[in-house]
């Protein structure tokens, strides 16, 4: 038997986030497009030295990107919607962050969750375009690193089916023309890199692991019958990854030479089919058995366990041992994690850790001795004794929770008429999501506070000094519902995470969330509980301010959750309830202080929902559940919002309804009509402000712009239900395009209220 030390990706970002800060500087043009090309070739190259000493044998390439993968097979097949004006030939930088980033006259391509995970991929547009290959950027990258270290690289990309089902704009009847007009763009690429020498090529097949009806699987079999066919000299390693394999009896029988399964996210069902059905012997076995999207290091007994037991059940040619999933959504090195739980450091492994536990798995397979899995084994026993995970009240106060405690005092119809008594809201009223910018003087002072060249007194005088500026904005803007502005915040997730205990925020833990934006998610490691209250005190001053009403402003507790590293030694549910019990406690102190709308974001809630349809019941009733949990005790008077964004919410509104929140604020500007049209079939009753333009982009809409979204909203809904507000939270925005915006967007809403007071 041959064994294999590999990846489906290694991440792009940089230790020190280099490839962030390059593109960046390049898009500020503090670079030149030379200089950023040069430097974006220096990050990929250095990635696969780094892949190739840490012990892998077999590296991919084409798991780079300028911005997006997905992207990135959109204009290799130039698939450039038309609004960008391109001119054909190669799809240049510029007109391929124009498809990212939108420009004054063109709106950005629609950015989605990739699959269940934090990150967000460009949505290919299909308008019937003609389809070609522009530059088969694969062929560039496997022949620059063979150049370089005189290596076989395993060119990756998207495959046909997992990229037909996300692009969008085709109906049932130009899916079979999109399908024939992509299908000899693949065998061409894939032509052209065995041409140059390449052995495998890897087509990533995500969408494989969802639940895919009749005629789906027929057409992944006719996809592959062809490609088969097209370029029968190529080796395809069809690589599936977050969940089992799905219809793995057929599905494991496609012509290809290789497929590639996550035995840590599918391991039960993956394992019982290959029990049930075996593996084909002509095929080569590629097992992710090391989770690619935590934080903790693998116990290796229990690993190579499990690699034996595949072995066995498998009659593979050749087995491949890789990370269950690409890298890029885990952080990079733990070697500049100094100031962490020295218990907690011992039982962290990022990606470069990750790759050496390949690479010891491949030397335990050999046959070779080594301390690394007793080493494992002790560390995750140290963590798993921690004094953290230990704490009785928190761990009762969950096993008390009762039916009562879920639901709210009245039921939301009637809610509805005392909180329009008590509040006092114009029709239509306009609000923002909560953050505003973080601007270059925000992120420099936080900074220098936390190198101790501002004392925290000055810090929060600055950060108060900013709360007052911008309720002065919002008030000059005659916003209706005003925020406090999150200026203390890095993020909506880690700042929870260093309030709460139980909680470990690290220096450098970063991973990439869209195009150059990262997060560096907390790591929750003990039992969760709040000791003082996180936002009572910027929410009461930014009140202190004004006559108009302040929203109080949370992160959801599944939403902390999923944006979170999460221990594993207990089951999601019950650290979601400890979140959603300190939170409660947070909402119950926000009202005890006079703070009347308190809005509580779930934007990972969708993301969270498992990828096969059976288990999105369970999931489901403890997500929801948890929310309900953390906002069911305020009085009926205290409104209660959420926010959610930058997922399909289309086949979600169910959902969203049972959260009895009194309010929603949802993105919806780059995808409008869907979930207009998805309204009008499941009607919804509560407050909802439906986001009327798109905050990931600098360009300013217009008053009519708006006006139109809102005209289009108010036919599936009832007036005394809208309300008036952007996408999503403005922090990565500049302030000067804010302001302007946001003055349209209250024009907007002024013009629609004239409307219908003429109307009657
Ligand atoms: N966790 C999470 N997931 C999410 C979202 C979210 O808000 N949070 N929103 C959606 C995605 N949207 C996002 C929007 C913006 C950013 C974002 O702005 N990220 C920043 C980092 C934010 C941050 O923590 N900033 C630090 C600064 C960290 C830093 O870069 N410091 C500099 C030095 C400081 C300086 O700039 O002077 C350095 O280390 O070099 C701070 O504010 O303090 C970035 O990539 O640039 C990320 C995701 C979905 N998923
Ligand atoms: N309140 C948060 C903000 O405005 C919600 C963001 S959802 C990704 O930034
Ligand atoms: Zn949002």
């Amino acid at each position: 038997m041959t064994y294999v030390a590999t990846a489906i990706g290694y991440p792009y970002i940089g230790e020190n986030r280099e490839w962030k800060k390059s593109l960046e500087k390049f898009w500020k043009q503090e670079i030149t497009e030379d200089d950023f090309v040069k430097q974006q070739k220096e990050i990929r190259l250095s990635r696969i030295e780094k892949q190739l000493q840490l012990g892998l044998n077999v590296v991919s390439v084409g798991d780079f990107t300028n911005y997006d993968r997905v992207l990135d097979t959109a204009a290799m097949f130039g698939l450039v919607p038309q609004r960008f004006n391109w001119q054909g030939g190669k799809v240049d930088l510029s007109t391929y962050y124009a498809m990212a980033r939108g420009t004054k006259d063109a709106v950005a391509c629609e950015m989605t969750k990739w699959f269940n995970t934090n990150y967000h991929y460009i949505v290919p547009e299909y308008e019937g375009q003609t389809l070609r290959v522009t530059e088969n950027t694969l062929v560039k990258h496997f022949v620059e690193a063979k150049a370089a270290f005189d290596i076989i690289a395993k060119p990756t990309f998207i495959g046909p089916y997992t990229f037909i089902q996300l692009t969008k704009g085709y109906d049932r009847v130009s899916k079979a023309s999109f399908v024939l007009a992509l299908l000899p763009l693949y065998a061409q690429v894939i032509k052209e890199l065995v041409a140059v020498g390449a052995e495998w090529v890897q087509l990533e097949e995500p969408a494989l692991v969802t639940s895919l009806d009749k005629e789906e699987i027929q057409l992944v079999q006719e996809i592959y019958a062809q490609l088969a066919t097209a370029v029968p000299e190529a080796k395809i390693m069809l690589q599936t990854y977050f969940e089992s394999l799905f219809a793995y009896e057929q599905l494991i029988q496609l012509p290809v030479q290789g497929i590639g399964l996550d035995f840590v996210h599918g391991y039960q069902d993956n394992m019982n089919a290959l029990r049930q059905h075996g593996f084909p012997a002509d095929k080569v076995l590629a097992a992710g058995v090391i989770n690619g999207r935590d934080i903790w290091r693998a116990n290796l007994a229990e690993v190579n366990a499990t690699v034996k037991a595949i072995e066995q059940l498998s009659d593979a040619k050749e087995l491949w041992i890789q990370p269950s999933c690409h890298l890029q959504h885990a952080p990079i090195t733990t070697k500049f994690e100094t100031k962490l739980d020295d218990i907690l450091r011992d039982a962290l492994a990022f990606a470069d850790e990750k790759v050496v536990e390949i690479a010891e798995v491949v030397a335990y397979l050999e046959g070779k001795e080594s301390t690394a899995i007793s080493e494992s084994m002790k560390a995750i026993e140290a963590l798993k004794n921690h004094p953290i995970r230990n704490n009785k009240t928190v761990q009762q106060a969950v096993q008390t929770i009762e039916q009562v405690d879920f639901e709210r005092n009245t039921p939301f119809t009637e809610r509805l008429t005392i909180q329009q008594k008590a509040l006092q809201l114009p029709l239509f009223p306009t609000t923002t999501i909560g953050s505003f910018p973080q601007s270059d003087e925000v992120k420099q002072k936080r900074n220098a506070w936390r190198k101790g060249n501002l004392t925290p007194a000055e810090y929060n005088a600055f950060l108060e000094q900013e709360t007052a500026r911008w309720v002065a904005i919002q008030e000059e803007l005659d916003i209706d519902v005003l925020v406090h502005g999150e200026f203390e915040r890095t993020d909506m997730v880690e700042y929870f995470g260093e309030k709460l205990t139980g909680f470990a925020f690290t220096e450098n833990a970063w991973v990439v969330s869209y195009g150059s934006r990262c997060v560096k998610p907390p790591i929750i490691y003990g039992d969760v509980a709040l000791e003082t209250p996180m936002t009572v005190k910027e929410t009461v001053y930014a009140q202190s301010l004004t006559k108009r009403h302040v929203k109080g402003m949370l992160t959801g507790p599944v939403t902390i959750l999923n944006w979170s590293f999460v221990r594993d030694d207990i089951e999601r549910k019950d650290v979601t309830y400890q979140i959603a019990l300190a939170l409660r406690k947070e909402i119950e102190a926000l009202e005890e202080a006079g703070i009347s709308i308190i809005q509580v974001d779930e934007p990972a809630l969708r993301e969270g929902l498992p990828l096969r349809k059976e288990h999105w019941s369970a999931y489901l009733e403890w997500a929801v559940g948890a929310f309900k949990l953390a906002t069911a005790s305020v009085q009926d008077e205290t409104q209660i919002h959420t926010h959610m964004c930058y997922c399909e919410f289309n086949d979600f509104i169910e959902p969203i309804s049972a959260l009895d929140a009194d309010v929603i604020s949802i993105e919806t500007s780059r995808s409008h009509g869907e979930l207009i049209s998805s309204l009008q079939h499941n009607p919804y009753d509560k407050g909802i402000g439906l986001g009327v333009y798109d905050i990931h982009s600098p360009r300013v809409p217009s008053e009519k712009e708006m006006l139109t979204i809102m005209e289009d909203s108010l036919q599936v809904l009832a007036r005394n239900q809208f309300w008036v507000n952007p996408d999503c939270g403005l922090k990565t925005r500049k302030e000067p395009e804010t302001v302007a915006a946001l003055a349209n967007m209250v024009a907007a809403a002024k013009t629609l209220r004239q409307q219908i007071e003429q109307s009657v």
